[in-house]
């Protein structure tokens, strides 16, 4: 149940703190055992009467700056002429996947075998993790009934989890000039039925995380039928503090902020206190408990638990930019931006029918592709990505989602470098908990990251002025560069964070002291009591959006946890 205050907390065996698809799914999976008592912490609210969340079209408006935000921004970027980027969070049930928009993408089989690799556990690894990408998600037909033979192949997708997945279920103006470009220039453009089978690289329809025209975050994880065992208890609009021992070596008591009274509380698990605070939530509070680096806290005035130095290092992020065209055509979406009569009947036409162009995500189609094999770039640095099947590159072909001026009418590629080597940190200069953390994501810091953008700039501009399916369609470029330095700099003015940090609290093999934080089952190494199962345990950034990764990750971490207390 949703507890109203804090004097109905009972004693739990597990403690989750944070709602997002880490937390949601493993409070959900351990619950189903009803010999098992769970107690989730959220430090924002329910969520569930908004709108602009639901709606998969609004999810642009949902960050920055908004009520459903953690409003962190980066610390000045060096290398994007010293911006300070938005660094968006979800607060509340569903986390991030309730603001994020929606892409679901797994990466490929040599991301996901990179983390049995890494961890030297092969149940990390991709054959071992598709199940559990299956298990978490309810594939299902697209809101207008059109035949999706071709689009997906539903031999990689599950029918029966939580997160429902669709493709596409209204069409957009530019989905047949993209189609055409995979038939005329194939061979740098192929068109993949399916983006989601470990085999990742092509042009096609993007699957995004809506249930029949609604937004499905993690959130669904936690829905009423779920939310109705006894065994389940969700404390909303309660930030943890931190995590102490209750005795030498064992992490059981939470610290929390109750928000009723603004007194700090604490809370015990019986059994283990589990982090899904997420990549940037997780070591914020790792660091004021004192586990961290132990010169760092000590200098700080927190004094150190546990010397784990791996704790907020290793951030890896994407960066994109998107470049954008002036087009002859009335159909695109910046006529909505500009026409609020038209957004309200569009609106409504969803509310009444869950059909229409809201249905959907900012994009119908994606792309993920490499830079040639014999190319500079990867002679002079190395091949960054995970393998020869893997994207250096992503793009969102988007129907005028941005507005670039009061009139016109746009095209806009989004370009993604997905395999970056750039990574940075997220640190503590405060000893009060509440206070943000300094979010470094290190972008563009290694020399091959800004060389790969650029080359994705160049590629999108080669998928509109290639092929014969734009020539009527493009009037005018107004990206402005072309250059290597004018793209350089075009890029350093524009780029942006992809919002996909992990790494945070990386897992290494058992028994590797010199870099990682948790173990192979997510346990905090060197302590008792204390599992982490979010984003921050990936050990390495997959060539996808981030989500599908989490759900995977916290499904396997629940089949962890359940053997290790034999559990059904
Ligand atoms: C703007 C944006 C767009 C994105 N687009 C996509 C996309 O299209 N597809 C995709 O797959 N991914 C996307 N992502 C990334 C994706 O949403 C995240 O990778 C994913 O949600 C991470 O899950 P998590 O469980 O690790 O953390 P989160 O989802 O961040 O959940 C962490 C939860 O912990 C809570 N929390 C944190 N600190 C505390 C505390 N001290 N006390 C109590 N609670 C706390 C937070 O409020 C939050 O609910 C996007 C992200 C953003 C910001």
């Amino acid at each position: 149940a949703i507890l109203h205050s804090s004097a109905d907390l009972k004693s739990y065996d597990f403690i989750v703190i944070g709602a997002g698809p880490g937390g949601s799914t493993v409070s959900n999976r351990l619950t189903e055992d009803p010999s098992i008592s769970v107690l989730l912490l959220e430090a924002g609210g329910a969520n569930n009467d908004s709108l602009t969340i639901d709606v998969p079209l609004l999810c642009t408006k949902l960050t920055p700056n908004t009520q459903w935000d953690w409003n962190y921004t980066t610390t000045p970027q060096p290398n994007l002429n010293n911006r300070v980027l938005p660094f968006p969070r979800g607060i509340g049930l569903g986390g991030t996947s309730a603001v994020n928009c929606l892409v679901y993408t797994r990466g490929s089989k040599q991301n996901i075998d990179k983390w049995a690799a890494l961890s030297k556990d092969p149940s990390w690894g991709w054959d071992a993790m598709l199940p559990y990408f299956k298990k978490s998600e309810k594939f299902n037909l697209p809101v207008d009934g059109h035949n999706i033979t071709g689009q997906f192949d539903p031999a990689f997708h599950g029918f029966k989890g939580y997160i429902g997945v669709s493709v596409p279920g209204a069409s957009r103006a530019i989905d047949g000039r993209v189609i055409q470009t995979t038939e005329k220039l194939p061979d740098e453009f192929p068109f993949t039925t399916d983006m989601n089978t470990g085999d990742q690289l092509g042009v096609g329809w993007v699957q995004a995380l809506i249930d029949e025209g609604v937004r499905s975050s993690s959130a669904s994880y936690l829905a009423p039928q779920v939310l109705a065992r006894e065994n389940l208890d969700i404390l909303l609009h309660t930030r943890v503090a931190r995590v102490l021992p209750s005795s030498n070596d064992s992490f059981n008591v939470v610290q929390y902020l109750d928000s009723a009274d603004g007194n700090l509380k604490n809370v015990t698990a019986s059994k283990e206190i589990i982090l899904s605070a997420g990549a940037v939530g997780t070591p914020n509070i790792l660091l004021h408990s004192g586990i961290g680096n132990a010169t760092t806290l000590n200098s700080l005035g927190i004094t150190p638990l546990l010397h784990l130095p791996s704790v907020g290092q290793n951030l890896t992020d994407h960066i994109g930019v998107s470049s954008t065209w002036l087009v002859n055509s009335t159909l695109t979406y910046d006529i909505v931006l500009r026409n609020t009569t038209l957004a309200e009947t569009l609106l409504q036409q969803w509310k009444e029918k869950k059909t229409g162009i809201n249905v959907d995500t900012s994009e119908n189609h994606l792309a993920f592709l490499r830079l040639p094999e014999n190319s500079t770039i990867l002679q002079t640095f190395g091949d960054p990505a995970a393998g020869n099947e893997t994207a250096h590159f992503e793009f969102l072909f988007q129907n005028g989602l941005s507005q670039v001026t009061a009139s016109g009418n746009y095209l806009n590629i989004p370009a993604g470098n997905v395999s970056p080597k750039s990574s940075g940190a997220i640190t503590i200069n405060s000893t009060n908990p509440f206070d943000a953390p300094l979010i470094d994501p290190g972008l563009l810091s290694a020399q091959i990251d800004i060389h790969i953008l650029r080359e994705a700039i160049r590629t999108a501009h080669r998928f509109i002025n290639a092929s014969t399916a734009w020539s009527d369609y493009i009037l005018q470029d107004l990206t402005n560069a072309t250059t290597d330095d004018q793209i350089d700099e075009f890029i350093r003015d524009n780029a942006v964070s992809f919002f996909h940090p992990v790494a945070t609290a990386a897992m290494s093999p058992f028994n590797t002291t010199d870099w990682g934080v948790v173990n192979p089952d997510l346990r905090v190494k060197g302590v008792k009591g204390l599992r982490i199962v979010d984003a921050s345990v990936a050990p390495s950034l997959p060539a996808a959006h981030t989500s599908a990764a989490v759900y995977g990750i916290a499904e396997h971490a629940a089949d962890i946890i359940k053997s290790a207390y034999g559990l059904s």
